[in-house]
């Protein structure tokens, strides 16, 4: 079973924390622990400071240099009471990176799949591009939060048949995703090819696209997701190296694409998500098989010239299945709230109820024990980090504590 909190010494992804009375750092995590990466490798330009788009920017020899100084670190030892070392539990984890611009994609064939029978029911769920590009729509940084930060049910206009009104989203939902963190930059005008994702692209967080389904269904034709999507959307405080993850072969894509998406294998991270709601796990899905990679999302949002910037964002789009009980989102699982789901005793839900408390959690699985019949019970599951939010009441909901 996955530790939780725990990342061992094999993950050591980056973070900015806060110890007691002190400024905002950058911190490694080692197993329960943080370490003062200025403590290690000086260079406090790049880590002492609120963000990690300073050493970010530097590059990938960069990247591997700082690795292998952490990994002879950690090697030697990490343990409280040592210089520049704390628990993470003592300390206050930051948003990690200032976020420049932020895309979501939508490489879940199996959710884009679900999404549209549900929304679209009689049409095609796919439309005619899916196979050709990644699809994404162009979201806001601003407001991008870290794990902890409580997030507010939006309001919005809701049509209800002939009538239009302005309330509380009463379709409030997650999606889970992951989301690549970019580096290095790039140049505008110049596309960037998808076999140089690992000279750009840093890293990997946990990433919950908060989505108020009824504000959505208003207002996405023709122009896409727009406020529905807008009011939150919450990344872990670890940014997990690329180098961090074993990378698996993707599904197979007809028909092939062209020539700028083509990519060598492997190309999807082996990670598993899985969602707990009010402390029942409701659904685990795998990032391995996203019908489009995140090296061909970034050869494609750059193919029109768009530049990229230190400290991009971009989500893979919704990780689900096509077993709508192991699926990535209250929409799927509940198919669009006509099959409420148990939660624990005789409480059921649709979508998410104020109070409600969300914790999305990614992990690494182990290889299968094959001591075991069938050999498939994943053994020693790598934690990698983790997204909690609480779902907090509508401004008009503080006037009008009972709606009807
Ligand atoms: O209209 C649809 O089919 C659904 C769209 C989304 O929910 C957009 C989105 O955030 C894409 C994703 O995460 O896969
Ligand atoms: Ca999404
Ligand atoms: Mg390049």
């Amino acid at each position: 079973m996955v530790t939780v909190g725990d990342f061992g010494d094999a993950t050591l992804p980056y973070g900015v924390f806060r110890a007691e009375g002190g400024s905002p750092r950058v911190g490694v995590a080692v197993g329960g622990l943080v370490l003062d990466v200025a403590t290690v490798v000086g260079a406090p330009e790049e880590f002492v400071r609120p963000d990690l788009n300073r050493f970010l920017a530097r590059g990938p020899h960069r990247w591997k240099e700082v690795r292998k100084a952490l990994q002879e670190r950690a090697a030697s030892g990490v343990s409280p009471g040592q210089e520049g070392v704390h628990r993470i539990a003592d300390v206050q984890m930051m948003l990690p990176v200032e976020v420049a611009d932020f895309v979501d994609f939508f490489s879940g064939i199996e959710h884009a799949t679900n999404a549209g029978r549900i929304l679209r029911p009689g049409e095609e769920p796919l439309k005619p591009n899916y196979r050709y590009l990644p699809a994404g729509y162009h979201g806001r940084a601003g407001t991008v939060v870290v794990s902890g930060t409580d997030v507010v049910r939006p309001e919005g206009q809701i049509r209800h048949g002939e009538h239009v009104t302005v309330g509380p989203s009463a379709r409030l939902d997650f999606e889970l995703e992951l989301g690549y963190v970019v580096g290095t930059p790039s140049t505008q005008g110049v596309p960037v090819p998808a076999e140089d994702f690992r000279d750009h692209v840093f890293g990997v967080v946990v990433l919950v696209d908060w989505s108020a389904r009824d504000i959505q269904a208003w207002e996405y034709q023709p122009l896409g997701p727009f406020l529905a999507k807008s009011f939150a959307t919450t990344i872990s405080p670890w940014v997990v190296p690329l180098d961090a993850l074993p990378w698996v072969d993707g599904p197979v894509q007809r028909p092939a694409v062209l020539d700028y998406l083509n990519t060598p294998e492997p190309r999807n991270p082996a990670v598993e998500i899985e969602v707990e709601l009010n402390g029942v796990v409701i659904s685990r899905v795998s990032a391995a098989g996203l019908y489009w990679s995140p090296a061909q999302q970034m050869a494609h949002m750059t193919r029109g010239g768009a530049s990229l910037r230190t400290g991009d964002l971009y989500g893979t789009g919704t990780i689900s299945s096509h077993d709508p009980s192991s699926a990535g989102s209250l929409l799927e699982i509940s198919w669009g709230g006509e099959r409420p789901f148990r939660l624990s005793g005789d409480e059921t839900r649709t979508f998410l109820e104020d109070g409600d408390v969300v914790i999305v959690r990614a992990s690494v699985p182990g290889e299968p024990d094959r001591s075991l019949v069938g050999g498939r019970r994943p053994i020693g599951d790598r934690y990698i980090g983790e997204a909690r939010t609480v779902i907090r009441p509508a401004p008009s909901a503080r006037w009008h504590p009972h709606p009807s």
